[in-house]
């Protein structure tokens, strides 16, 4: 469980949260949406830990997150700009990640393989990141967070450069993971149709305040309306 209580957040004068307060539950798939400037990299960024200068308390199972460093907490984050270990392979950079995840060897091995075979990146394995399309390199950023089994991953723009194949691979991915690790995912998006096939819930950012709308119940067209309100 991840519990909000009272977030504020300002960039010089902007103003992105005032006295947020929000309750994620475990074991449950949300997508974040919000238009361009909403908030949502921001929100992300304080839940991993890499954006720090906030007040207001974020505590994981209860437990205050106290701006320990980003490895100590059980946080997995995809970013929306990743980086790699240029000088590995695409299977060297996912054994670190493990590795430093401390987890066991073999229990890597297996799971290196079958994210490498759900992602349908297995053929690039030997591959240096540098030599990797744009898309490609989204792929890898999303197999990096999932290889960490950590109780909550987060995602940034996850579908952001694939191709309908690679979203539909990642979509089933998402789903699998979950199922057998049933930690917190959240996932930012502007593609609701993606979303609604993965999760259970919908969180609408909107003017520093979070809307929560059952998947099923996710109208697209009101929340399309909803965005442009005050464009
Ligand atoms: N480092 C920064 N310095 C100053 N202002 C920032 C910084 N990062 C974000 N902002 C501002 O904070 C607000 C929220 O930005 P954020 O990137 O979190 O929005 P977003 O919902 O992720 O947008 P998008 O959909 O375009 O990715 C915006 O007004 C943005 O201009």
């Amino acid at each position: 469980m991840i519990q909000i209580s009272n977030l504020s957040k300002k960039y010089g004068e902007t103003v992105v949260f005032s006295d947020l307060n929000y309750t994620f539950e475990n074991a449950c798939i949300y997508g974040l949406v919000g238009r361009n400037g909403a908030g949502k990299t921001t929100l992300l960024n304080i839940l991993s830990n890499y954006e720090k200068n906030y007040t207001g308390v974020i505590s994981i199972d209860r437990k205050k997150m106290n701006k320990v460093d980003y490895l100590d907490m059980p946080v997995a984050y995809a970013m929306d700009q990743p980086s790699f270990f240029n000088e590995l392979t695409i299977y060297e950079n996912l054994l670190l990640i493990a590795s430093s995840r401390k987890i066991k060897k073999q229990e890597a091995f297996d799971k290196i393989e079958r994210i490498l075979d759900g992602l349908g990146l297995k053929k690039y394995e030997n591959y240096s990141p540098l030599e990797l399309s744009k898309g490609t390199m989204q792929r890898l950023n999303n197999a990096c967070a999932m290889i960490q089994e950590e109780k909550i991953t987060i995602f940034d723009e996850p579908f952001s450069g694939l191709d309908p194949v690679q979203m539909k691979l990642l979509e089933n991915v998402i789903v699998e993971f979950h199922k057998k690790e049933k930690g917190i995912y959240i996932i930012s998006s502007h593609d609701i149709e993606c979303l609604q096939n993965v999760c259970d819930k919908c969180l609408l950012l909107h003017n520093g305040q979070i809307r929560e709308i059952n998947m099923e119940e996710v109208d697209r067209e009101e929340i399309a309306k909803i965005l442009s309100e005050g464009e």
